[in-house]
């Protein structure tokens, strides 16, 4: 059983508009909601390739019991922990070209009893998982320190953590002793304080937040695929995609893809890429099922070349 975390979860709302227009009433051609937040859409993405998880959120308010709903109608197991602020909704505008937009709520503030209670379900619950993956940003309230605690308690237990998040709380994650670490191009930039521009400077990157603590570095790069750094070596792959519709949780995808094929080697690589790509070629934030994938567009290679560029 995979335990995904997601302590700022939220209801996606994404509209999709003939061309955003700052100052004007657009109408919306189509709209939907998903549950969302990042470790929701892992959940969402391994149930929808038939693989168990639970996913902890905290929730409170109309949109909270909204999001409980959302989750058991798509039949995501939970644990749901109640808090007084009102669960986030965050909005979406799409183009008919692919390009998103998105507006994002900081969310409810979590008291200090919160998290600790928030906490006490994510301890109690990994003790029977395989991995406990904690995604997204950090709600107002806990602060970093909290959240530090929280995940060397994970790793000092005997789970094994992933985390997908940025800033303090990604390196929150490195420094407890992560055994995996998935950063997009921004997050591993803002990580090392420099600004990736070839393949060979994110694999640099990767390799810093392994001296500093991570086991293994997952770097998403958009249309330049990922990186894979871990005790192994280097991996690099791509899988195209000719129209891309949203992008919203691909990065989502790709971790949960990984994590499926056993967070490994190639075959892993290439089945989080697999995931990534099929997620990009789906409306909003939905997550692809196995009807979805094509693993026949992906291409994974060792040692990649170090000179070239990143193009996304
Ligand atoms: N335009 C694209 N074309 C092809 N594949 C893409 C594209 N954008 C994303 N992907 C795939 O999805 C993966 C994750 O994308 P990205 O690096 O943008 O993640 P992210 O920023 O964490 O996304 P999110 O936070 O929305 O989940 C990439 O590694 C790649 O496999
Ligand atoms: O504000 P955060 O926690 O960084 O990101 C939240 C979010 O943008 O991430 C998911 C896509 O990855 C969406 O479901 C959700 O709205």
């Amino acid at each position: 059983m995979i335990l995904t975390v997601t302590l700022n979860p939220s209801v996606d709302r994404a509209l999709e508009v003939d061309v955003l227009v700052r100052g004007e009433v657009l109408r919306a051609a189509d709209s939907h909601i998903d549950p969302g937040g990042k470790g929701v859409n892992v959940s969402r993405a391994l149930l929808a390739n038939g693989i168990r998880s639970t996913a902890v959120v905290p929730t409170g308010g109309a949109e909270g019991d909204q999001l409980v709903d959302l989750l058991n109608a798509e039949g995501v197991d939970m644990l749901a922990v109640p808090i007084a602020g009102r669960t986030r909704s965050n909005i979406t505008l799409a183009e008919p070209d692919g390009t998103v937009t998105k507006i994002n709520e900081a969310g409810p503030a979590l008291s200090d009893t919160e998290f600790a209670q928030v906490s006490k379900a994510v301890l109690d619950a990994a003790s029977t998982a395989d991995w406990v993956v904690v995604c997204g940003s950090l709600p107002p309230g806990p602060g970093i320190a909290a959240f530090t605690e929280l995940c060397e308690r994970l790793v000092g237990s005997g789970s094994r953590l992933a985390v997908d998040s940025s800033g303090a709380a990604l390196l929150a994650g490195v420094a407890a002793g992560a055994a995996l670490v998935k950063p997009n191009r921004e997050e591993l930039a803002e990580a090392v304080g420099r600004e990736p521009a070839t393949l060979g400077d994110v694999i640099e990157a990767c390799h810093r937040l392994r001296a500093a603590g991570a086991g293994a570095v997952l770097a998403s790069l958009g249309a330049d695929g990922a990186v894979l750094v871990d005790a192994d070596g280097v991996l690099a792959g791509v899988s195209p995609v000719s129209v891309p519709r949203s992008t919203v949780g691909a990065g989502d995808a790709l971790l949960a893809g990984f994590l499926a094929a056993g967070a490994r080697g190639s075959a892993a690589l290439t089945e989080g890429l697999a995931w990534g790509a099929a997620a990009v070629s789906l409306p909003g934030s939905r997550m692809p099922g196995p009807a979805d994938l094509d693993r026949t567009h992906v291409s994974v290679t060792p040692d990649p070349d170090p000179s070239r560029p990143l193009h996304s």
